[in-house]
């Protein structure tokens, strides 16, 4: 068996576009337009095979970079095929995370794993959501949206009423298969409580798959360790890891809304958890590992009691570039980079941060990044979803100005003012 091999270094140099080296190691790209208009397809520059042999997609937009870099024809989007199904067969349901009201990677990975067991069947896969107008479903590769958000109340945690809702689904359409995330209390813990449920009333096969990170010829593989894994037949219940398939690129789907039959009357719910409510937790206890918003603050702030304001204010958890630990304004935990903490965080906003690549390796995996710099040329704003380009103290006390609670004074200040006055 012939072992396809990565060399890792210039995976690392291949993913992160301030790398000196980048376009040497860049991919060619997958996809770009002929100069007779004619869409290309290169299958085999679409992802890479990662070191257990799956195949990872790259999201880094390094193959398009590259292929406007070597002087090729710039890479067009072409238009998704749009596919509409009008009388399914039956239904694969995917129920997505939803972390934060809209599609995490995770969840697009679970409906792609949906579209490879439909493969060119007329299996709907259907996107059920416990909250509504969730965007993006249609290029996610849902044909069917199923809304349950009138059956439960998404704020709160009930996983009893989320399941009865899930029973009268599975009752009405008899799916062939359910898709959660495993992730715990979200669709870890649901897809399991659908399982338990389901095996008591006797419906064959709900025992789930849990783990599960790829399925192929029919066979689902489940993580049971590092080295090893457990198989057997596709079940009716799968509870997937993140990448557990590609993501849908090439297709639109309508995700076409329907509803249940079944109304509130008609679901059996047994109450035994009352949720008594989010307990607050200090941001500045929250790992800065698993911190899901952060303020970061690099040499460019220099009114440190107003950037501790500022995280109060606005509930996150502080991190610091290096150089800012090593003035002496942050403690060396605080540090973000390849030297310090890598975070994950849903949004790192870094104040008066450079983006040196050492502090960049740290932030790869944020979901969104706002620079706040005075200098609009630096690799942070290069690097950020969105910048901001001015004084960071000054938009950090516009910030908590407009929330209600502005920058106090310090002592010394007021009384030079007051000699002033
Ligand atoms: C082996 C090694 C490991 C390292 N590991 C790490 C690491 O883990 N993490 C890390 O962060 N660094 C690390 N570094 C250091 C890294 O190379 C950079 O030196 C550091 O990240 C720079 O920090 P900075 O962006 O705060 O400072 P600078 O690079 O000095 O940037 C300051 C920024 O602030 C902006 N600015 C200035 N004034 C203002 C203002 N009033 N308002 C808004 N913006 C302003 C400037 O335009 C500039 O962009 C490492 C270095 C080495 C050699």
């Amino acid at each position: 068996m012939s072992v396809r091999r990565i060399d890792p270094h210039a995976e690392r140099i291949r993913r992160n576009r301030l790398h000196p080296r980048h376009r040497e190691f860049a991919r060619p790209a997958w996809r770009w337009t002929s100069a007779e208009g004619v869409t290309r397809i290169n299958p085999h520059a679409l992802g890479a095979i990662g070191p257990n042999g799956i195949k990872r997609l790259d999201r880094s937009g390094a193959s398009v970079e590259a292929s406007i870099a070597g002087g090729g024809q710039a890479s067009t989007e072409p238009a998704r095929r749009q596919i509409t199904l009008e009388v399914p067969s039956g239904y694969i349901m995917v129920v997505p995370e939803l972390a934060e009201g809209r599609l995490s990677d995770h969840d697009r990975d679970l409906l792609g794993l949906a579209r490879q067991l439909a493969g060119d069947t007329d299996l709907a896969v259907t996107a059920v959501t416990f909250l509504s107008d969730v965007a993006g479903l249609e290029e996610a590769g849902a044909d069917r949206r199923l809304d349950l958000a009138n059956l439960v109340d998404a704020e709160t945690y009930d996983p009893e009423s989320r399941l009865a809702a899930l029973v009268a689904a599975e009752r009405e359409l008899v799916p062939s298969h359910w898709i959660f995330a495993d992730d715990f209390p979200g669709g870890g813990d649901l897809g399991r409580r659908l399982a338990a449920r389901l095996t008591s009333d006797g419906v064959q096969e709900a025992r789930p798959a849990t783990r599960v990170w790829q399925v192929a010829d029919g066979r689902s593989l489940s993580r049971a360790g590092d080295r090893q894994d457990i198989q057997r037949d596709v079940p009716k219940i799968l509870i997937a890891l993140a990448e557990c398939a590609d993501p849908v690129s090439e297709t639109r789907h309508e995700a076409r809304p329907m509803t249940l039959e079944a109304d509130n009357a008609a679901i059996e719910i047994t109450a035994g958890i009352v949720d008594r409510g989010r307990v607050a937790v200090d941001p500045q206890q929250i790992p800065l590992a698993q911190a899901p918003f952060i303020l970061s603050a690099g040499r460019g702030v220099a009114d440190w009691a107003g950037f501790h304001h500022a995280a109060d204010v606005l509930g996150a958890s502080e991190g610091a570039s290096r150089v800012a630990v090593d003035d002496g304004n942050m403690p060396r935990a605080r540090q973000v980079g390849a030297t310090g903490t890598f975070v994950a965080a849903s949004c790192y906003i870094a104040v008066g941060i450079s983006g040196a690549v050492q502090h960049l390796q740290g932030i790869t995996r944020c979901q969104r990044v706002i620079a706040i710099n005075r200098d609009p040329t630096c690799d942070m704003v290069k690097r950020a979803d969105l910048a901001i380009i001015a004084d960071g103290d000054a938009v950090l006390a516009a910030v908590c100005q407009q929330l209600g609670r502005p920058t106090p004074v310090p002592a010394a200040t007021e009384e030079r003012c007051h000699d002033a006055a």
